[in-house]
């Protein structure tokens, strides 16, 4: 048995967590923490895995503690930047034996539409991302997203591909969405939906566009389950659920 605590746990997608967690052979659900719990309870439970689904501007704390406690930690919370993911390795380097995986996005089908995504990017001269949630969210554009530019930019780079083409010369502020390296990234927030994402490419008259609807957030949870089963024999930083899906 592993012994699994929750971060966020009284939030949409940690009182989900803990649920799965429960219902999950090999996890033993020790703790379910949220704002007004000290850190130190997760030690007091005798946590070996802590799930967080807390807030950006919370994370950073957490992970820290976690890692200089020797807790491996399955990170769903979003906001992570390079020098973020840069400061979670400093950590990981004074501990050897912890395993860290942050994923933007824990559902496998937003994991395999980020993978078509970056196989399509060189096929297309036009891309646009277009992600859409509940209005609830804090974080604009969503790590989904994000991760999902960056890894259309990357592909796009290495095949040599220049600007994509937009003859846009004048603009109301944010009318072409915000910018993440390449790919220009438009937020919807609207009641009623969950987590959906489209990625639009074009090409000479045709166009693609691969689409994926989380529609509850229980589909998220089997690769929750995954990460906190798999975590523990995997030390150091994982970025991306991908890693543990043997995709290849
Ligand atoms: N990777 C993935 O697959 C997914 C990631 N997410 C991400 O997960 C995060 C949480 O989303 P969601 O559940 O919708 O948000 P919620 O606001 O519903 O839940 C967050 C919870 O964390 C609590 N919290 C805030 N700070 C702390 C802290 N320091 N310690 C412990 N708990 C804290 C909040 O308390 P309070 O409300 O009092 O502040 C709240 O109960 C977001 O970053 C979101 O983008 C969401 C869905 C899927
Ligand atoms: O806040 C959410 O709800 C979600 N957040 C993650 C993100 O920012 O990508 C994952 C999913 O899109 C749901």
């Amino acid at each position: 048995m592993v012994n699994v605590a929750v971060l966020g746990a009284r939030g949409r997608m940690g009182a989900e967590a803990a649920r799965a967690v429960q219902a999950a052979d090999k996890l033993d659900l020790v703790a379910e923490l949220d704002v007004d719990n000290r850190l130190e309870e997760l030690v007091e439970a005798g946590a070996e895995v802590v799930v967080d689904f807390t807030h950006p501007e919370a994370v950073m704390d957490n992970l820290r503690f976690c890692v200089e406690h020797g807790i491996h930690a399955v990170v769903g919370t979003t906001g992570f930047t390079d020098e973020r993911l840069d400061q979670v390795r400093g950590w990981l380097a004074d501990a050897p034996g912890v395993g860290v995986l942050i994923a933007p996005n824990f559902s496998v089908g937003a994991v395999l539409m980020m993978r078509f995504a970056e196989q399509a990017a060189r096929f297309f001269p036009s891309v646009e991302v277009v992600e859409l949630h509940h209005p609830l969210k804090a974080d604009a554009p969503s790590g989904t997203a994000g991760r999902t530019a960056e890894l259309i930019s990357a592909a796009r780079r290495r095949a040599g591909m220049g600007n994509v083409p937009d003859a846009t010369t004048q603009e109301v502020d944010g009318a072409r969405g915000a910018r993440v390296g390449d790919v220009h990234v438009h937020s919807v927030r609207l009641s009623g939906l969950v987590a959906h994402q489209e990625v639009l490419f074009g090409g000479q008259d045709e166009t693609l566009t691969i689409r994926h609807d989380s529609l509850a957030r229980t589909s998220f949870m089997p690769g929750v389950v995954l990460g906190a089963r798999t975590v523990v024999e995997r030390p150091g930083l994982t970025v991306g659920l991908e890693h543990y899906l043997d995709l290849d």
